[in-house]
């Protein structure tokens, strides 16, 4: 087996994920012993994993702080909150693969439709004055709710005026793609994308979901196809990224994770982590995770159940979180609320 092998086996990344390694840059700075210990694989297994992340991290040289704080090409696209917008430091970094990671239904199709409007706004209002390319891989494309957030963008984006919102013509300007195995994801990012970047038409690629096509194409015996045609999809959306300037969001799901409670009598406590494991983990720039939370939140007649972003990992970003809530408008932070706990 050679060392990428060594890296994207199971037994290897389910060892790294129960003891929190999760990317290569922490199997990196990690010292032998301790990866040794932590991980119980033997000496030479833990060297060559050593040898296999380090290929890795030099396969994806780093991105500087000057390029993250203002943008790789010098520029980022907002999500349209001024409070989530200060959570992610100006809002998704173009040149880069953002994952947006949480169970169903706590609003990541939503940040998809939002960024698919926001970053058609012209670059003083934080958008990136073109249009997106939205590819659905499960469920149809939301074109009822889409609607309903261009006819909410002037109460959305209450910091652009009123004119500039009505003159966009948001709808024409997001380009749907439905694709139902890998083969038509694959021949979707090498022509249409491609194309459209080509002609500027488009300055975001949002991808709803990875992990579908993924996890119905491949049994569990099949990890290393599974993680080849994943590095395949992977370094596409890098190359257009770089390429074109454009930031990518791809939503994940989540599986559910077991771990021993500190009383080894005690139940197995739970958690959720972002499908696809370490061979996903390691291509993405920035990790953020969304979950619900107790309580909903009241605002005129309307309600939204409490939800929390996190950023998992950022190279740029701390490790922070903002409750939000999904309104009509979209999805906004949420600074304080008054609970309607339940
Ligand atoms: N018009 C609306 N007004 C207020 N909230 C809405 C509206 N439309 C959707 N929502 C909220 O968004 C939730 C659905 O969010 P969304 O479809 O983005 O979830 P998801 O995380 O993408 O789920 P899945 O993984 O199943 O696709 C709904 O449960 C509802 O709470």
């Amino acid at each position: 087996m050679n060392c990428d092998q060594l890296l994207l086996h199971p037994r290897v990344s389910a060892a790294l994920r129960r003891v929190q390694l999760k990317s290569v840059k922490d199997v990196v700075c990690a010292s032998a012993p301790d990866l040794q210990r932590l991980t119980g694989l033997s000496n030479s297994d833990v060297q060559q994993l050593i040898t296999a992340a380090a290929a890795v991290c030099r396969r994806h040289p780093p991105i500087t702080a000057q390029q993250l704080q203002h943008g790789v090409s010098g520029a980022q696209l907002r999500l349209g909150c001024p409070v989530l917008d200060r959570l992610l430091r100006g809002g998704l970094p173009v040149g880069g693969i953002t994952e947006l990671a949480g169970e169903s239904g706590t609003g990541k199709t939503q940040v998809g439709l939002q960024l698919s409007l926001s970053v058609q706004y012209p670059a003083e209002h934080g958008g990136l004055g073109a249009g997106a390319l939205y590819v659905c891989t499960e469920d149809s494309f939301p074109i009822k709710r889409l609607h309903q957030l261009i006819g909410e963008q002037v109460c959305l984006r209450s910091d652009v005026p009123a004119d500039l919102v009505s003159s966009l013509r948001f709808s024409d300007h997001v380009y749907i793609e439905h694709t139902a195995d890998l083969d038509s994801l694959l021949v979707c990012l090498t022509r249409r994308a491609r194309l459209l970047l080509t002609r500027g038409l488009v300055r975001l690629i949002v991808v709803d979901s990875v992990a579908a096509l993924f996890r119905t194409e491949f049994q569990a015996d099949d990890w290393l196809e599974r993680n080849r045609q994943l590095l395949t999809f992977s370094s596409m959306l890098h190359h257009l990224s770089q390429e074109f300037s454009t930031p990518v969001l791809c939503i994940n799901q989540v599986t559910d994770v077991f771990s021993q409670s500190h009383n080894s009598m005690g139940p197995s406590l739970s958690t959720v982590s972002p499908a696809l494991g370490l061979a996903w983990a390691n291509q993405v720039m920035v990790r953020l995770m969304m979950s619900r939370l107790q309580g909903t939140v009241v605002r005129g007649d309307q309600s939204s159940a409490l939800r929390r972003l996190e950023v998992v990992f950022a190279p740029h970003l701390a490790r922070d979180g903002q409750n939000a809530a999904v309104w009509r408008e979209g999805l906004r932070g949420v600074e304080s609320w008054t609970s309607n706990r339940k």
